[in-house]
């Protein structure tokens, strides 16, 4: 299970948790302008914007999970199994593997419009990147600094929605998914009034009743909700630390404790990372599950004019700053 989302303050941030029960070895990884980007079809990507994001970086191609451009442009895959369905190559369209997407869109696009104006022609091929790693089946949300899309290759076609929380998580397909916050409209952030009956007197006991029914469990449609309400909800300052500590706390809202979703045997999935990177300032925050400390790293800082991926270990040992030693 996977949960992206957007929050906006006085700058702009994406990021995701991404929930597995094993990591493939990723890191925080810029690619600059001038890398070549080498496509199965035969172009090749050597000029584009760059951008950072985490990346699991093969054979020296960097295959993104989640990744923001210098011009805030973002993207992320989560899963989308049994519905994802890849196509086989067609003429006249740009055939774009589903590992080559988020570079095909970020590389080129400095925007959600001129994102749409690519996908009017792309035609996602069922291409391995290798015999070694699976076909994922994902689903993507594509976000800037005000809007949001969901992209689908589904049986039927290539279905784009609009996405006004900027939220998504897994299956069902994103349609299901807003249609479903129908169901939730009467909860609230504030106290409830008595509704239930005119003849019962009725007490408020606790704070936070407004929202009983708020899903709690960690299926995907349950996390859809429950970041939706935490996330419209949410109030934080603008400045850079208080908007990246409120933009961590909604994803913990959903996050994963080892345990509580079995795969069988010893296997349980976990929030490996969260990340939330700054759309504005190419800074990509993170956590992993056994460092809460956040750990960033600045693309600015690094020479964007280059021709080779620079990449980054998490820092994953539990970080504990004590007072009195
Ligand atoms: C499984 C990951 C998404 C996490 C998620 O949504 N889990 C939910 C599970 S469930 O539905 O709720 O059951 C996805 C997100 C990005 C994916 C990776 C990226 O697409 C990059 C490469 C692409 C290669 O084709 C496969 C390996 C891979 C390295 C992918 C492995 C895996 O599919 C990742 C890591």
């Amino acid at each position: 299970m996977c949960t992206a989302i957007t929050y906006y303050t006085k700058d702009h941030y994406f990021g995701r948790n991404l929930d597995l029960e094993f990591s493939y070895n990723e890191t925080v990884t810029v690619t600059p302008r001038y890398y070549p980007f080498h496509l199965r079809n035969g172009k090749t990507l050597d000029h584009h914007y760059a951008m950072i994001g985490m990346a699991y970086i093969v054979d020296g191609f960097p295959l993104y999970y989640d990744a923001t451009n210098e011009k805030g442009l973002s993207m992320a895959g989560l899963n989308f199994p049994n519905n994802a369905d890849y196509k086989e190559e067609r003429e006249g369209c740009d055939n774009i593997a589903p590992f080559e997407f988020i570079p095909w869109i970020l590389g080129q696009c400095a925007n959600v419009n001129e994102a749409r104006i690519l996908l009017e022609r792309i035609n996602l091929v069922d291409l391995n990147f290798s015999e070694e790693l699976p076909l994922s089946p994902l689903h993507w949300m594509i976000s800037d600094k005000g809007n949001s899309i969901v992209v689908e290759s589904v049986k039927d076609g290539l279905k784009i929605f609009e996405n006004p929380v900027g939220v998504m998580t897994n299956n069902p397909t994103f349609d299901y998914q807003m249609f479903n916050l129908n169901n939730y409209m009467h909860l609230s952030k504030e106290p409830p009034a008595n509704t239930f009956a005119a003849k019962l007197e009725l007490e408020q006991y606790s704070r936070g009743m407004g929202a009983i029914g708020l899903p709690g469990d960690l299926s995907s449609v349950s996390r859809f909700v429950k970041t939706a309400f935490t996330k419209m909800n949410s109030v934080s300052g603008d400045s850079e630390l208080e908007s990246i500590s409120q933009f961590f706390h909604i994803l913990g809202s959903v996050e994963q404790q080892r345990g509580c979703v079995h795969l069988g045997g010893d296997k349980y999935e976990i929030t490996i990372y969260s990340s939330c990177c700054n759309m504005d300032k190419g800074i990509y925050y993170y956590t992993t599950y056994e460092n809460s400390q956040i750990t960033a790293v600045d693309m600015y800082r690094e020479n964007l004019d280059g021709n080779t991926i620079i990449s980054y270990s998490l820092v994953k040992k539990q970080q504990i700053n004590y007072q009195n030693r």
